[in-house]
């Protein structure tokens, strides 16, 4: 089939029923539940995309074994352009959100693609394994489909292994094998935008200890599989507030979900890896999982400069861009937002080429951008707020902007500096209101935040592995420098 339509995504949703609860209540008809419908038309609009010339070339691709259309997110870079035709779909996409939409369908299939490329890896420990990545992967390229993910465990207590919390399965866990496949039971925390995606992957950080053999797994399955239960957090818009009031949060907001898995059954054919703590904690780094990162920076890039537009826009708007302090915050804006875009272009340029071929993006200056970014982004959020002060929580509604015996008073007293009208500074704050203050933006800030993992663990395994990779030559080259200096008398050099 190749490319979808939103028709299609939107259908495809439509022809099923995953056991969704929210609020108390179970989710019967997710297409025309309040809360849903902005997000499905984002995201449909996605799809659209992919169908319109303007956008066509740029974002999809003829693929080279099936002769069919498909996402530029299925590309296996061979090449600087690959990597370039494959960014030009995250870039074109974030913009249609602001990258305030972190788990577009570009994320995971690029995740997949990347761990299907790596097959040698599952290789290693089960050819099963290794073809059903495979199968799985062309599966979702050619029926363009949208996963959402589940990789780490509910928090119930950190200090204790998986093995080692009140339940068996507390965390999800193998149960038993079949002939038809595997049962499992238990709990996986945080799958964004689950509800209204096709498919759920789970698979872990490392991390796992000796004797976490049963949670040690890697599988795929429609997220409509019987027995799977999806635990809505609380929503933080009900799908009827203006856009107007909430230009941002009533368009993108993700819902995030627990998932819970009554007795699951994982065909045999979706299963990537069960059982083997070797293999689950190698994944991370052995099968490119990482590439999704390439995604990030550049959602990230997006979401961080749009920040910084909405801040000097703020300032301007009220005329105090002129002080010292207002422009010093702007200065650090912009240029954090140039340090993300360099290391993205750095990423890029000084790309590597796997043994098996597949070009990817330098690690080095991603993961400077993923540890970068949660200290970033928030002080970004940090500046929206104090630049904007109480003007931020002063707006008026838009019911009461447009009652006529309030309008002299709106027009006088909510306008900014000469030039700006009320109705352009109401929408402004709004607009900033939204990203800054609502639950909405909040959820932003955390999410950039941890959207990855830990940052804290992050960074630590980023230095182990940057210790290992780094000679520390120049620190060599100066004691022995010095040590040579020392022996050679004055005057005898060059
Ligand atoms: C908005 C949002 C969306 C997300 N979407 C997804 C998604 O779609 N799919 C998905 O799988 N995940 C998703 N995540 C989850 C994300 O993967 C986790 O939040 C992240 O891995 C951190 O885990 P945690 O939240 O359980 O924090 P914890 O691991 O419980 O950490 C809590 C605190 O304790 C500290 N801590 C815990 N353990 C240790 C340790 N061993 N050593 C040192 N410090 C420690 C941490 O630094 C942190 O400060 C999302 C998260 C957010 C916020
Ligand atoms: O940045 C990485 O380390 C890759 C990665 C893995 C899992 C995630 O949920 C994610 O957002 C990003």
């Amino acid at each position: 089939m190749g490319i979808r339509t939103g028709a299609q995504y939107i259908n495809g949703l439509k022809s099923r029923q995953p056991e969704v609860w929210m609020s108390g209540r179970k989710v019967t008809d997710l297409v025309n539940e309040p809360v849903f419908q902005q997000p499905i038309r984002e995201i449909a609009r996605l799809y659209d995309m992919q169908h319109d010339p303007e956008y066509s070339d740029k974002i999809t691709h003829i693929c080279e074994e099936t002769g069919e259309r498909v996402s530029n997110a299925f590309l296996i870079p061979k090449s600087f352009e690959d990597l370039q035709a494959r960014r030009a779909l995250f870039e074109t996409w974030a913009k249609e959100n602001f990258g305030l939409m972190g788990r577009t369908p570009d994320f995971l299939n690029v995740t997949v693609s990347s761990m299907a490329s790596n097959a040698a890896f599952f290789e290693k420990y089960n050819p099963d394994w290794a073809k059903n990545i495979q199968n799985y992967y062309k599966y979702i390229r050619d029926n363009d489909l949208f996963l959402t993910h589940a990789i780490v465990n509910p928090q119930n207590d950190r200090s204790k292994a998986s093995h080692e919390q009140k339940e068996t399965f507390t965390h999800l866990g193998l149960v038993k094998e079949t002939p038809e496949g595997i049962i499992v039971r238990g709990a996986k925390m945080l799958a964004t935008l689950a509800p209204i995606t096709d498919e759920v992957i789970v698979y872990s950080f490392p991390g796992f200890k000796p004797r976490d053999e049963r949670y040690a797994l890697s599988f795929a399955i429609p997220i409509d599989t019987p027995g799977l239960r999806l635990l809505c957090r609380e929503p933080m818009q009900d799908g009827t507030r203006s856009l107007f009031d909430h230009p941002l949060a009533s368009r993108f907001e993700e819902m995030d979900a627990i998932l819970v898995f009554h007795d699951v059954l994982v065909p045999w054919d979706r299963v990537f890896m069960h059982s083997n703590v070797e293999a689950a904690n190698q994944l991370y780094s052995q099968t490119g999982l990482m590439q999704s990162t390439h995604q990030n920076g550049v959602r990230g890039l997006t979401k961080l400069s749009f920040a910084m537009e909405i801040a000097a826009r703020l300032a301007d708007a009220i005329g105090v861009d002129g002080y010292l302090n207002v422009q010093t915050q702007l200065g650090e804006l912009v240029q954090s937002v140039e340090v993300i875009r360099a290391l993205l272009r750095v990423s890029e340029y000084e790309y590597v080429t796997t043994p098996h071929g597949e070009v990817i993006p330098a690690g080095i200056p991603l993961e400077t951008i993923r540890g970068m970014l949660p200290k970033m982004y928030p002080r970004a959020i940090e500046i929206i707020q104090t630049i904007g002060a109480g003007g931020l929580l002063m707006m008026p509604s838009g019911d009461d902007f447009e009652n006529e015996e309030l309008r002299d008073d709106m027009d006088r007293y909510y306008g900014g500096r000469s030039g700006v009208s009320a109705y352009d500074r109401i929408r402004l704050f709004k607009l900033a209101w939204d990203l800054c203050g609502e639950g909405f933006g909040q959820r932003l800030v955390q999410y950039e935040r941890y959207y990855s993992g830990d940052p804290v663990r992050k960074l630590g395994m980023f230095y182990s592995n940057f210790k290992r990779q780094h000679s520390f030559k120049l620190v060599d080259d100066a004691l022995n420098g010095a040590l040579k200096a020392q022996k050679e008398p004055v005057g005898t050099q060059d």
